[in-house]
């Protein structure tokens, strides 16, 4: 079997070689003569999987993507072809969470906020915009949550209307981009939205780019009353509306679910998913593909104050150390793409034990927490 895999999917060779022969090609560029004599796909969120790109295969049995949105895959022309499917949903919404807090713990400290008793609207509550709300009610903030289809269906949460969580004091964005439907997303944050939102508040973009209106939000930031934004994506991906960059707090090349953990589980839900399309049994347990983690354990003499969870956090991952890479990287679309794929190894919360008094909030947030 001759299985083409995303040049960006690490490790992945240790769960796919039994299967066949594997060749690695870049996602951006994929092509249906490359890919002519594939039968297992296995791509990230940059290969558009389409009638183009499958044109001149009539083999492939098997298309995965390691990713949590799907926007890039013709599902319909993949049934009609009989061709088997499977995304990873909720791989790296941990990474996302953590992306979001370390955002957020940046910016209360560049304004000297207080997080506790703030409030923030979540725009999406699935797995992402949940990861989120479970870390920001952790911090003390007011959690609203708006999500038309969650709330129709009645989880047991509250939710608020669109226009309610765009009057938090921090807005995050977890939506997967569509453009019809009941609630599409494309351009939900429009020009008219974007001129009503206060100066102070704090936008955040982590789920796709298209969300947000970027010529708008550009004559915004302009203008005499900026907002705060942190963006991770961008319209148009990878040609950025590069004028908006010295105009966020924080700006970073789509990399919010690029934890190690993240990537290798979506990894590892394709190898899943394909053991049980052929009918294999999973022999490589999910353990095995985890390296130790740089920094492993820290013990605190003291309970966890607001510096010390700060600097804990930001031990692990500070999204300040992409923004800088971002700033002084970014020139053009394959420069884009080069950071991504030239990511420094970034580990979640939990790869680190920590031991001490009193780490309830710290447990809360995901970190390892030992009991001595
Ligand atoms: N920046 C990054 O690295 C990453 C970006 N993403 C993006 O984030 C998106 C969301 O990811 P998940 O939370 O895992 O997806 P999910 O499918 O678990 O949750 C998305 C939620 O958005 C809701 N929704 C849909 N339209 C809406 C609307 N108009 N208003 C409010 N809510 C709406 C859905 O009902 C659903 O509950 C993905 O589709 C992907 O595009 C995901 C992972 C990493
Ligand atoms: O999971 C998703 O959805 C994402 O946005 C990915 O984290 C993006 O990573 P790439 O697929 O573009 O490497």
């Amino acid at each position: 079997m001759q299985i083409v895999i995303d040049e960006n999917m690490p490790l992945v060779e240790q769960l796919f070689a039994p299967f066949g022969q594997i060749r690695r090609l870049p996602g951006r560029t994929m092509s249906a003569e490359q890919i002519a004599d594939a039968d297992i796909l296995l791509v990230r969120s940059v290969t558009r999987v389409d009638a183009g790109l499958l044109a001149e295969n009539r083999r492939l049995r098997f298309v995965g993507t390691a990713t949590i949105g799907t926007d890039h895959i013709d599902q319909s022309l993949l049934a009609e072809r009989g061709i088997a499917f499977a995304s990873a949903p909720g791989c790296n919404r941990i990474s996302v969470g953590e992306y979001v807090v370390s955002a957020l713990l940046i910016l209360a400290e560049r304004y000297q906020l207080s997080l506790a008793g703030m409030t923030i609207g979540i725009i999406g509550a699935g797995n992402t915009g949940s990861a989120v709300a479970e870390r920001a009610a952790a911090l003390g903030m007011h959690v609203c949550l708006c999500d038309p289809f969650k709330a129709q269906q009645g989880d047991g949460r509250d939710y608020v209307d669109y226009e309610v969580a765009l009057g938090c004091d921090v807005v995050s964005f977890h939506v997967p981009l569509t453009h019809d439907g009941l609630a599409p997303t494309w351009h939900l944050l429009d020009a008219q939205r974007i001129a009503a939102l206060h100066p102070e508040q704090i936008l955040i973009n982590a789920c796709r780019g298209d969300v947000w209106d970027n010529a708008a939000l550009l004559s915004r930031q302009q203008g005499a009353a900026p907002l705060r934004l942190v963006m991770d994506v961008w319209e148009h991906e990878p040609e950025l509306m590069s004028a908006l960059i010295p105009h966020t707090e924080l700006a970073t090349p789509h990399i919010a679910g690029y934890s190690l953990e993240g990537k290798l589980r979506g990894s590892y839900m394709l190898y899943e998913a394909w053991c049980q399309l052929s009918g294999q049994p999973v022999t490589v347990p999910f353990s095995a593909l985890l390296p130790p983690a740089p920094l492993s354990a820290v013990s605190l003499g003291t309970s966890c104050a607001d510096a010390q969870l700060k600097a804990l956090v930001h031990l692990v991952y500070d999204v300040r150390r992409d923004d800088a890479r971002f700033r002084r990287f970014y020139t053009d679309a394959a420069s884009f793409d080069w950071m991504r794929k030239h990511y420094l190894e970034r580990r979640e919360w939990s790869s680190l034990a920590v031991t001490g008094p009193d780490l309830a909030l710290l447990q809360r947030l995901g970190f390892n927490v030992v009991t001595p």
